[in-house]
């Protein structure tokens, strides 16, 4: 269970917010949702230790996340930014890259098992031998949303997941959030759309 308890964040000598609560249970879709500029990105960058809080706490399992806790909590974590920052020319390397770090030892990549996971994304195979800089914006975040299903993190944090999509790629992406969480993981996404969160098992607006 995530819990998020009256926490407050300072950003750039901007309180971004005061007091703010919410509690994601395990294997839930969470969806955090506001106005551009309220702190969502900020709020998902706290949750891996990477901004700190200035009052309150988070905790996951009941375990508070602190500076010094953050990095093993984060070998628990999977995170899709809006735009990732793509290390790979290649897509066939980039899908493959993450197994390679010690943090994921023991994760296997199978060719086969990314494409199922493409397949529930409407991902076309033939991506694989593509550049990474051919992809859209929403076939990007859909290829590390596969790699995130192939890592099988407890806890998936994900920002703006639909925003690059049309209706029909937002329904498969709601749906394989929502296979991900059947299977146990927790999501935490941020999102504007209406639509997507309504899909998900609860909401918090940050006004
Ligand atoms: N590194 C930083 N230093 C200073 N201020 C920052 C930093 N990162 C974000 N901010 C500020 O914090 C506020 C919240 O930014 P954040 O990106 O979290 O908002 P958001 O709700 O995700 O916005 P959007 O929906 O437009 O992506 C903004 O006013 C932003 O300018």
């Amino acid at each position: 269970m995530l819990e998020v308890k009256s926490i407050s964040m300072d950003m750039g000598g901007r309180q971004l917010f005061d007091g703010l609560s919410f509690v994601v249970e395990d294997g839930k879709v969470f969806c955090i949702m506001g106005g551009s500029g309220c702190g969502k990105t900020s709020l998902l960058r706290a949750l891996m230790g990477f901004e700190t809080i200035g009052s309150g706490y988070i905790s996951i399992d009941g375990e508070l996340l602190t500076p010094s806790s953050a990095e093993q909590f984060r070998r628990y974590m999977s995170y899709i930014p809006q735009e990732p920052a793509l290390p790979s020319e290649w897509v066939r390397d980039l899908v493959s890259l993450p197994f390679e770090l010690a943090a994921n030892r023991g994760k296997p990549f199978s060719k086969s098992l990314l494409f199922g996971e493409w397949e529930r994304l409407g991902l076309e195979r033939e991506l694989y031998g593509r550049k990474v800089a051919e992809l859209s914006g929403g076939q990007r975040q859909r290829v590390m949303l596969s790699v995130s299903g192939l890592l099988n993190k407890p806890l998936l944090l994900v920002d703006e997941p639909t925003s690059a999509l049309d209706r029909h790629s937002s329904g498969l992406v709601l749906g394989y959030l929502r296979h991900l969480a059947s299977r146990g993981s927790t999501v935490v996404a941020v999102s504007h759309d209406e639509e997507f969160a309504a899909g998900c098992d609860g909401r918090i607006v940050i006004s």
